[in-house]
């Protein structure tokens, strides 16, 4: 790893008065430039997932300036094992009701597995879909070096492009869901990535569970904001998924998660009270009747 430069690392310590983004007043849609000016202006920014409407527009009333319809639906909505299993289709259908649902947002699209790897012309048939028939403003796709092409090609025909590096849930059968960028080899290949991805074009990256130290230095690195996941405090915003922040996923969680509320209870708790009224005759009452 190269050495840690702390005289060159710039404050960004968000003080009140700087914060556009989140606590900002604009009422039109946060747009990508609004996002890579955050980072000169040292304002952090939080993205969280959303894959339907009603979750979405609670988010976009909250304040939350992007959200990634993420092929994490996959396992958080749609019931399957993994991500990979994720159709276009099932994006395209998530990510036009996230967009319906909101109104400031600036909403990015996961590209999922099978849906780009084929090349360029792959990708760019692929997020146009996601522009044109879901109004996404930006689209997301997993790779560094791998994906530089594809991001190339995307960028140039106007479509807006989120990369991600790191640990890529869509390559989980050859890399398994493990920490990446450990070992000198391994995070000079990270800071090769991230180079790659801001050279083709990419607007912004995700680094998924790599060392804090590293994605520290790949964010003072990079001129394009870093988006971290499992990375430390460090980068320039932060992601999660919402069904893990809300404690509805269920299971064992990623250490990286931190759990903002209990949905799970409230919503088990809520479904049993009412199961209990109907089976016990208290539900419904006369004041919920017509006569
Ligand atoms: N519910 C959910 N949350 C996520 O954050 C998430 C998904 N699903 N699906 C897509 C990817 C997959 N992600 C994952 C999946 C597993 C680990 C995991 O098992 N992490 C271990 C560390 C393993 C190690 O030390 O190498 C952990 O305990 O954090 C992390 C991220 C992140 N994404
Ligand atoms: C975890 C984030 C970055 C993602 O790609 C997803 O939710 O699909
Ligand atoms: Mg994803």
């Amino acid at each position: 790893m190269t050495q840690l430069s702390a005289a060159q690392t710039p404050q960004r310590k968000p003080a009140e008065g700087n914060r556009a983004l989140y606590g900002g007043k604009t009422n039109r849609r946060i747009t990508v430039r609004d996002i890579t000016t955050a980072k000169e202006r040292g304002e952090k920014w939080p993205m969280l997932t959303a894959y339907d409407a009603m979750t979405a527009s609670v988010f976009d009333e909250s304040g939350i300036p992007v959200m990634l319809v993420g092929d994490s639906a996959g396992n958080c909505h749609l019931g399957y094992e993994t991500t990979v299993p994720v159709t276009l289709d099932e994006m395209t259908m998530l990510s036009a009701a996230v967009v319906r649902g909101t109104s400031r947002a600036l909403i990015v699209g996961d590209l999922p597995f099978g849906s780009y790897q084929e090349g360029p012309v792959q990708a760019l048939r692929s997020a146009t879909r996601l522009v044109k028939e879901a109004g996404v403003g930006a689209v997301k796709l997993e790779g560094g070096e791998r994906s530089h092409r594809q991001i190339e090609l995307l960028v140039e025909s106007g479509i807006p492009v989120m990369a991600h590096i790191g640990l890529t849930p869509q390559s989980v059968n050859s890399m398994g869901y493990r920490v990446q960028g450990r070992g000198e080899e391994a995070a000079q290949q990270l800071l090769r990535d991230a180079k790659a991805v801001q050279d083709a074009g990419a607007f912004a990256v995700v680094l998924e569970l790599v060392p804090a130290e590293l994605a520290a230095e790949v964010t003072r690195t990079l001129h394009i904001p870093t988006v971290g996941i499992g990375a430390g405090p460090d980068t320039d915003a932060q992601v999660l998924v919402w069904t893990d922040m809300l404690g509805l996923t269920g299971g064992r969680m990623p250490k990286f998660v931190k759990q903002y509320a209990d949905l799970r209870k409230v919503m088990g708790d809520a479904a049993k009270a009412y199961a209990e009224d109907v089976v016990g005759g208290t539900y419904p009452q006369d004041e919920h009747s017509v006569h």
